[in-house]
C-alpha cells in the first residue's frame, strides 16, 4: 500500500543523488525513485526506476525498510527504501542532467552535514540506518506544517519486503490511528 520507493546508490564513501526538477523535494537533493506500477513488487519496481533513471544494472539491492510520514496529523504515507551498491571501481561520470534532474556523487559526510539546507529533510536521518545498521526499521517521519518534527526508527520484520500480508498488518496502526480501516 506504500506508493513510493527510494534507492541510495553507494560507491564506496559516495552516493549517487539526484537534484530534484520536480515536486516532491522540488530543487533538493534526494535518493532515486518514484511510484510503483500496478502489481509491481517493491523490489521490481527500484529495480525499474534505477535502471529509468540511471540506467545502472550492476549492484547489490539491500531491503532498508519503509519510510513512512504523516503530515499534519494524517496524510499517511510512504515509501520502500534501498541500498544498492556498486563496486568503488564502478565508473559513472557525473553530473548528468536528465528529465528528472540532475545527477551527481555526493560524499556521505556531505549530506549529513548539519549545515546542509539543500537535502531531503528527513534524508540524513533515515540514511544513517540504513547505511550504518543491518536490520530494517520503519522510519517514521512526523511533519508539521512541512517542517520534520520527529524521526522514529521502529525495527520492522524483513520479510515485509516481500510478504504483503504482513505489511497489510503493520500498516493496520497507521490506519487506525487515522480512523479508518481497510
Ligand atoms: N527522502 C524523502 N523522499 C521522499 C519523501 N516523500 C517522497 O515522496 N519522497 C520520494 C519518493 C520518490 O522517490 C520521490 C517522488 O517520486 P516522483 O515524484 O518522481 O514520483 P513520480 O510520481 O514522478 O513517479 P515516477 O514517474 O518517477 O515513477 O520522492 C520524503 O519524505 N523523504
Amino acid at each position: 500500500m506504500l506508493k513510493y520507493n527510494i534507492c541510495f546508490i553507494k560507491r564506496g564513501q559516495e552516493i549517487l543523488l539526484l537534484n530534484r526538477e520536480y515536486p516532491s523535494w522540488m530543487g533538493c537533493w534526494n535518493g532515486i525513485g518514484g511510484k510503483l506500477e500496478l502489481h509491481e513488487t517493491p523490489r521490481e519496481s527500484m529495480i525499474r526506476e534505477i535502471e529509468e533513471e540511471t540506467n545502472i544494472r550492476d549492484y547489490v539491492l539491500h531491503f532498508k525498510g519503509i519510510v513512512t510520514w504523516t503530515s499534519d496529523g494524517s496524510n499517511f504515507g510512504g515509501m520502500y527504501a534501498y541500498v544498492a551498491e556498486v563496486s568503488e571501481s564502478f565508473e559513472y561520470q557525473t553530473p548528468i542532467k536528465t528529465v528528472e534532474g540532475i545527477l551527481d556523487w555526493k560524499k556521505i559526510d556531505w549530506i549529513m552535514h548539519s549545515q546542509n539546507v539543500g537535502v531531503a529533510s528527513n534524508l540524513p536521518e533515515t540514511l544513517d540506518l540504513m547505511l550504518n545498521d543491518s536490520h530494517s526499521y520503519d522510519h517514521h517521519c512526523v511533519y508539521l506544517k512541512g517542517k520534520l518534527q520527529e524521526h522514529i526508527p521502529t525495527l520492522i520484520h524483513p520479510h515485509m519486503e516481500t510478504d504483503e500480508w504482513l505489511r497489510e498488518q503493520y500498516f493496520q496502526k497507521y490506519l487506525l490511528k487515522q480512523g479508518f480501516t481497510r
